[in-house]
């Protein structure tokens, strides 16, 4: 920059407006690593034309300015922030500048400590209770956030123990945990709620409410990390020994701070928390180095806006910013569409990223993303890379709309997107290469065709290899081919073709089942069959005739009606059910004969069915029970009509026994079902 006085000015009022949306809106729209950046630009240019410092530039300065809607709070002792360094080599001058100034020679105690991503709160308790709370705001003056202070559980709101001073100033970070943070966005996700970029912004927005109920319900926590104004003079003559005594009063402290000697003792500090870092139940963004001994922090005193006597080692950022080169969409094993950025290759937190998921059609919209926009990228804990942000401001004019795809890249089948529903969804099940091992895996399943022998891994090498592409092909298998996979002898082989063989014969329930069709389950495959009394049937029932099956809602009823509406769907099921002579895979069942209403003669009673059965199985009884208009229950309770015990029944028998229920064995439940008219 050949003007340094116009880089200079131009960076104080890029900062300066970071700063606003960053501690005011609690809004950042760039990651930390660009702002520290550009603040160690600032700092250089400063350092480097003394002639042109200002006191109100943003290096000298402390967060942001309060917001008046807030009590106005003014802390005792300022609160400051922290000085930076990002290498050893930086490590190795902060030790020194310390030692030169306190004239040493031997290693200095450090008390070292995890540095949380959250906000900077002061806590006042008068008489061991809690009777202010403010933020940092601009280091002097703080907001009054009393009541959503309280509201956050690990604050204690008395002191416990004796010995606390009358008035006693605590200073720490309210964070949010990981878990609570990934756990809120996922709640906003699927409601279509406020999505925070990162925990930290979570745990600001939070707290920073008007409304204390709405910060009661964000799962907020707290550690203490030291103290302000103490009356009778702080509680410890070293840091550490001082946050002891603070969790001796029921304050929560970080389990992770430890005491190390020297530069070498706090470089190993923050190498083993490093290699924690994505096992620790909340996110940080370095450690914090502190002169241990009180004496020698008096003696270090202050610069501007931060302490000598402590400094940050940032870890490597967990955002950063890069462009969107364009946007993939991959179909998932069962149908589910994700659209993928394909990223200009960034390295974030110590893994270069070129692919970050954008979720789905709602985040896009959300996010306001356009293909040529520099985005901001996340990657944290073992959560794959997300794009979290766009910097509209830097919004190139050829940037292009993303276009959500309304056929599936893979098969080309619909894309169905249900209202109400984020996830868009291929609707070609059986016939998808992307949904191949599923489909297959989950149609030989034991509730399905219950096709013995035909586990995951075969499916996967008989799919790999590309010797079945749909359910259908299974049944042209022949001795050779399965013969010729990995792990499968003549024997196996040819197990597998009897229990082929034997699949053919099923039930209609079963076969509905075996599709694979979005959100019908064993329960709704059996009404769907009871219902319609046919496939055919099924397959051309419109919404509204779906809609009048028990169970079936709207969102069911349109899977199902899309899902057979799909050609190659429908070309699948013919093949399975076409007989053998021409050439299909000849699947039959006997036929349903239709129940009136009130002909069901077990309406109205709920079973449970507990113990091994040895004439029928599990399944088959109770779709039969179901056939004849009973409920079939999983667990025991009052409403229980009767238990049928099989072998070794266990503790659902007892607790029958206990409230009293009526109790059968196999043979009478196969009396009862054969008194009504049931066959196999
Ligand atoms: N993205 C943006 O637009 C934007 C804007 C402003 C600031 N920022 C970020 O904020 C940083 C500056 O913020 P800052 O002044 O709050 O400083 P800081 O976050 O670098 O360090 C000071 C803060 O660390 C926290 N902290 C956590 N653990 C601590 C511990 N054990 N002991 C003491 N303090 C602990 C406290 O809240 C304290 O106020 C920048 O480096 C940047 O990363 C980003
Ligand atoms: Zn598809």
């Amino acid at each position: 920059m050949s003007n340094p006085q116009a880089r200079i000015l131009a960076l104080r009022e890029q900062l300066d407006s970071y700063n606003y949306q960053y501690y005011v809106a609690d809004a950042p729209t760039v990651p930390d690593a660009e702002y520290d950046r550009l603040m160690r630009e600032l700092l250089a240019l400063e350092q480097a034309h003394p002639e042109l410092m200002d006191p109100d530039s943003p290096t000298r300065k402390v967060g942001g300015t309060p917001v008046s809607a807030f009590p106005e709070v003014r802390h005792a002792l300022p609160m400051l922030s922290l000085d930076n360094v990002f290498s050893d080599d930086e490590l190795t001058a902060f030790e020194k500048r310390l030692m030169d100034r306190l004239g040493r020679t031997e290693p200095l105690d450090f008390c070292c400590e995890p540095k949380l991503d959250g906000l900077a709160v002061s806590l006042v308790y008068e008489q061991g209770r809690l009777v202010q709370a403010a933020t940092r705001g601009d280091g002097s003056t703080g907001e009054g956030i009393t009541e959503n202070v309280r509201t956050i559980k690990a604050v204690p709101l008395r002191l416990k123990g004796q010995g606390w001073p009358a008035r006693l100033e605590v200073r720490g970070e309210v964070y949010m945990p990981r878990a609570g943070f990934d756990e809120m966005n996922e709640r906003a996700r699927a409601e279509g709620g406020k999505i925070f970029a990162n925990p930290r912004n979570a745990a600001a927005g939070s707290l920073r409410q008007l409304d204390s109920r709405i910060t009661a319900r964000r799962p907020l926590a707290f550690y203490c990390y030291g103290v302000g104004l103490v009356e009778g003079g702080p509680p410890g003559d070293c840091h550490f020994d001082i946050l002891q005594q603070l969790k001796g009063w029921g304050l929560p402290v970080c389990p992770e701070i430890r005491r190390m000697q020297g530069r070498s003792g706090c470089q190993a500090y923050h190498d083993d928390i490093l290699a924690r870092r994505e096992q620790l139940p909340y996110e940080i963004d370095g450690v914090v180095y502190k002169v241990d001994e009180l004496a020698l922090q008096q003696q270090l005193g202050f610069v501007a806006r931060a302490p000598r006597w402590a400094t940050a080692h940032k870890f490597p950022a967990q955002e950063q910013l890069t462009r969107l080169l364009h946007v993939e969409f991959q179909v998932g094993r069962t149908g589910a569409i994700t659209p993928v950025a394909k990223l200009e290759p960034v390295p974030v937190a110590g893994v270069v990223v070129s692919n970050a998921t954008l979720h789905n059609a709602d985040e896009i919209a959300r996010l306001g993303v356009m293909v040529g926009d520099t985005v901001i990228v996340r990657r944290a804990g073992d959560v794959i890379p997300q794009v979290v942000g766009v910097v509209l401001e830097r919004r190139p004019a050829e940037a292009q709309r993303i276009t959500f795809p309304d056929h599936c890249p893979v098969c080309d089948a619909e894309i169905e997107r249900i209202e109400g529903e984020a996830v868009a969804r291929c609707t070609g099940g059986l016939f998808c290469a992307a949904q191949r091992k599923e489909a297959i895996r989950h149609f030989a399943s034991r509730k399905a065709l219950d096709i013995e022998g035909l586990g995951t891994k075969l499916v996967e090498q008989l799919v790999e290899q590309e010797k079945v592409k749909t359910p259908a092909e299974l049944f042209h298998l022949d001795q050779a081919t399965l013969a010729g996979l990995d792990r499968m002898g003549e024997k196996s082989a040819s197990n597998l073709l009897a229990a082929l063989d034997k699949a053919r014969h099923t039930t209609l329930p079963r076969f509905l089942y075996a599709l694979g069709i979005r959100e019908v389950g064993e329960a709704t495959a059996n009404n769907l069959a009871q219902h319609f009394l046919t496939l055919e049937a099924v397959m051309q029932a419109e919404v509204d005739t779906l809609l009048a099956v028990p169970d079936v809602g709207e969102i069911v009823a349109k899977h199902i009606y899309y899902f057979f509406r799909q050609p190659h769907n429908q070309q699948v099921v013919q093949a399975l059910v076409a007989p053998r002579e021409q050439g299909g895979c000849g699947l039959d069942w006997p036929a349903i004969e239709a129940v009136a209403k009130e002909a069901q003669p077990l309406a109205g009673q709920t079973f449970v069915l507990t113990g091994t059965l040895s004439q029928l199985s599990r399944n088959d009884a109770k779709a039969a029970l179901q056939a004849l208009g009973a409920k079939v229950a999983g667990s025991v309770s009052a409403k229980t009509d009767w238990v049928v015990a099989g072998e070794a029944a266990g503790s659902k028998l007892v607790k029958a026994q206990e409230l009293g229920v009526a109790v059968m064995d196999e043979d009478g439940l196969l009396a009862l079902l054969a008194e009504h008219g049931w066959r196999r």
